[in-house]
């Protein structure tokens, strides 16, 4: 696979305190990468790291195959972008003259391209107005263009969503989408409102005390989330000729135990099943929220603060 970013064995230390260590990440190329961890997990800490802000104590990361300790990584830097916490933006100025500020730092040469960008992440109407006046969304939007100034094709955004109204996270998730889509963008979104994040993420990291407790893909989290309805029978081999039958999708589990992974008609299915002289035992229905896969990984519990 072709990773955007990886970290193997990185640490980094707060005198005594690891707020990273022994941890370990690979972003693959297009991802929306779901970066989850609970308060002071160590999620700002690795992206301090990425943004070259700080140093590891230890261990290495890679940015497009670029090893952190190579002359080449700031090169690679300048094809990401990040928005930390609040975006750095000035507040007296217009959003226009913002990305114009953000140009003449990065040092690029003309200005044409500003109002596809402003459009790109619907701050076209926004003439005159300063950035002072703007709804939270709208400066996290402002952020999100300040970073793709320099064209990048890996966009951090830590919390990105935190303190949005329900409209702001209905916007700035198109946004997220359309980048990705239309232009490739990889993202690595760093957040505990798992929720919003699996409305997006084709990846996820967990991420609890400074370690990667679980690297998934968002397929795979669906499967072992998925509803199931556990079955106990007299016997699972006619069981399974019967669903075998009825094309439906199912797991033996043992000589009387089953997982179906569908609707099903239940009459139906046990009168097919009596028929053939096999007796329904029980049956529950199962299956994990992400909030319980994620709580189950991690423990609830106090955080690491
Ligand atoms: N400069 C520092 N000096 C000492 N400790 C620090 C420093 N920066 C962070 N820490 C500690 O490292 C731990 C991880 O912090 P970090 O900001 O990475 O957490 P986080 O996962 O981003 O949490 P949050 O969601 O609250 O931002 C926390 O316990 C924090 O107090």
């Amino acid at each position: 696979m072709d990773y955007i970013l990886t970290a193997e064995s990185l640490s980094k230390h707060y005198k005594h305190f690891k707020a990273l260590d022994g941890f370990s990440i690979h972003v693959p190329r297009g991802a929306i990468y779901g970066f989850v961890g609970k308060n002071g997990a160590g999620k700002t800490t690795l992206i301090r790291l990425i943004c070259g802000l700080q140093e590891p104590t230890s261990g290495n990361y890679t940015l497009y195959g670029t090893k952190n300790t190579q002359p080449e990584i700031t090169k690679c830097r300048r094809k990401m972008g990040a928005v930390v916490e609040t975006p750095s933006i000035y507040l007296n100025m217009t959003a226009e003259d913002n990305l114009k500020e953000q140009y003449r730092i990065i040092g690029l040469p003309s200005f044409d391209d500003i109002p596809n960008l402003l459009q790109l992440v619907g701050l076209e109407n926004t003439g005159r107005k300063k950035v002072k006046h703007f709804s939270l969304g709208m400066k996290q939007r402002l952020g999100i263009a300040i970073a793709l100034a320099g064209n990048p094709d890996l966009l951090i955004l830590d919390e990105p969503v935190n303190g949005l109204d329900p409209q702001g996270i209905i916007e700035m998730r198109e946004l997220i989408l359309k980048l990705n889509q239309k232009r490739q963008i990889t993202f690595l979104i760093s957040s505990h409102i798992l929720d919003e994040l699996s409305r997006l993420a084709t990846h996820y990291g967990f991420i609890d005390s400074g370690h990667m407790v679980k690297e998934i893909s968002a397929e795979e989290l669906e499967a072992a989330c998925r509803k199931c309805l556990r079955i106990q029978v007299s016997d699972t081999n006619i069981l399974s000729l019967v669903l075998d039958e009825m094309d439906i999708q199912y797991n033996i589990l043992s000589e009387n135990t089953a997982d179906i992974f569908a609707k099903i008609n239940i009459s139906n299915l046990t009168l097919t099943l009596m028929n053939k002289g096999c007796e329904i035992i029980s049956l529950t229905e199962r299956g994990e929220s992400l909030e319980s896969f994620y709580l189950n990984l991690i423990g609830g519990g106090k955080t690491n603060e």
